[in-house]
C-alpha cells in the first residue's frame, strides 16, 4: 500500500535479461495514485519496465502487479483500463488524428458514434483543435506527441503510462506537455506514470518520483522528501560574501560559495528557522548589506549525488 491508500503498481524483485543484458535487476518498487515520475538516464530500462507493466513482455523473473492485476497473465485486462502513450512515433501519416483516434477508441470498444465524441474530446483536451482534420504526416513533433496521448487516453483509461512524451519538444511544447501531464493527473482523475530522462522537468509535475540505474533501484519517494531532503538557503549580498561565509562556518553551519551566491544547506532533520537566524545574526554582526535572501528548493538530480536510500 502507498501512502494514497490505493496501490496502482507494485513489482517484486523484477528482473528482466535480454542475451546481452539486464535492463531490470531485482526492482521492487510501488506507485500510487497521482502522477509517478520514471526517472533514468537512457537505457536504464523504463520502457522495458513498461512493457513488462502492460503485459507485452515477459519478465524474466519477479512479480508485477497493475491494479491490483497480475501483468504475467492478465495483460489485456490491463491493457484494457490502462493508456499507453509510447516512446516511438508509429503514427499513420496518410490519415487525420481525428479518424485515428476514432479508429483507436473502436478498437477499444466504443462504438463509432461514442467513439467520434470521446475522439473529439480527447483531442480538444490535448489542445488539437482545426488541425486534427489534416493528414498526421504534416504534423510538427509538437502535435505528433498530442495525438499519441490523446489515443492513450480516448478509452476512459484509470491509469496511462507515458513513455518519454516530452521528447523532440522545444521548450514552449514541454511546458504545454507538462502542464496536460499535471492536468491528467488532477482534474482528469486519472493516475499517471511519466518516464523522462530530464530529471529536473519531473519535479515539475510529479507527486512521487521512482529513480532507477542500470535497472536498480536507486531511490523511491515523494517529492517532498526529496525536496525537503536537499533544501538550502541561498544568501547574496553587496560586498563581504567571504567573511559572511567564514562567520557562517565559524557557527558551524555548511555554507559553499559559488560566485556571488552564498548557500546554506539545511539537514533534512534540521530547523530551517535556526540556519535562518544565523543568516540574520551573521549579516547583521558583520554589518553587511543583504541583496537577496531566499529558500532553494532540492532539485531530483540531487539523488545521482547522494547514496541510495
Ligand atoms: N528487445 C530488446 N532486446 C535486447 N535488448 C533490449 C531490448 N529492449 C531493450 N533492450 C536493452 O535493455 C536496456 C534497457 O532498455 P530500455 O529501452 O528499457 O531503457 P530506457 O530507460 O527506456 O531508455 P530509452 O529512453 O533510451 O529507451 C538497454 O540496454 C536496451 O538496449
Amino acid at each position: 500500500m502507498t501512502a494514497s491508500g490505493i496501490t496502482c503498481i507494485a513489482t517484486e524483485g523484477l528482473t528482466k535479461r535480454f542475451p546481452r543484458v539486464t535492463a531490470l535487476e531485482d526492482l521492487t518498487v510501488t506507485a500510487g495514485a497521482g502522477v509517478t515520475g520514471l526517472v533514468g538516464a537512457n537505457g536504464a530500462g523504463k520502457s522495458t519496465l513498461i512493457k513488462i507493466l502492460l503485459g507485452l513482455l515477459p519478465a524474466t523473473s519477479g512479480r508485477a502487479r497493475v491494479l491490483d492485476m497480475d501483468a504475467a497473465t492478465q495483460g489485456a485486462e490491463i491493457r484494457r483500463v490502462v493508456g499507453y502513450m509510447p516512446e516511438h512515433d508509429c503514427l499513420p501519416p496518410d490519415v487525420s488524428a481525428t479518424e485515428f483516434v476514432v479508429h483507436m477508441a473502436q478498437m477499444s470498444g466504443l462504438p463509432r458514434t461514442a467513439a467520434r465524441e470521446r475522439a473529439a474530446d480527447t483531442l480538444r483536451h490535448v489542445g488539437l483543435d482545426e488541425e486534427r482534420y489534416r493528414p498526421i504526416g504534416g504534423y510538427s513533433t509538437g502535435m505528433r506527441q498530442k495525438v499519441k496521448l490523446a489515443q492513450a487516453l480516448v478509452h476512459d483509461p484509470r491509469l496511462v503510462f507515458l513513455d518519454e512524451p516530452t521528447n523532440g519538444l522545444d521548450p514552449r511544447g514541454r511546458d504545454e506537455m507538462l502542464a496536460l501531464i499535471r492536468r491528467i493527473g488532477g482534474e482528469f482523475g486519472i493516475s499517471v506514470l511519466v518516464t523522462s530522462h530530464l530529471l529536473g522537468e519531473l519535479e515539475r509535475v510529479c507527486d512521487h518520483v521512482v529513480v532507477i540505474d542500470a535497472g536498480r533501484l536507486l531511490r523511491s519517494s515523494s517529492i517532498g522528501e526529496f525536496t525537503q531532503a536537499t533544501q538550502a538557503i541561498a544568501v547574496e549580498v553587496e560586498d563581504g560574501l567571504q567573511s559572511l561565509a567564514d562567520r557562517l562556518t565559524g557557527v558551524g553551519e555548511a555554507v559553499a560559495v559559488q560566485g556571488r551566491t552564498l548557500t546554506v544547506q539545511v539537514p533534512a532533520e534540521a530547523d530551517p528557522g535556526r540556519a535562518y537566524d544565523a543568516v540574520r545574526d551573521a549579516v547583521c554582526d558583520l554589518n553587511l548589506n543583504l541583496v537577496r535572501l531566499e529558500q532553494r528548493r532540492g532539485h531530483i538530480e540531487d539523488v545521482f549525488k547522494e547514496p541510495a536510500a
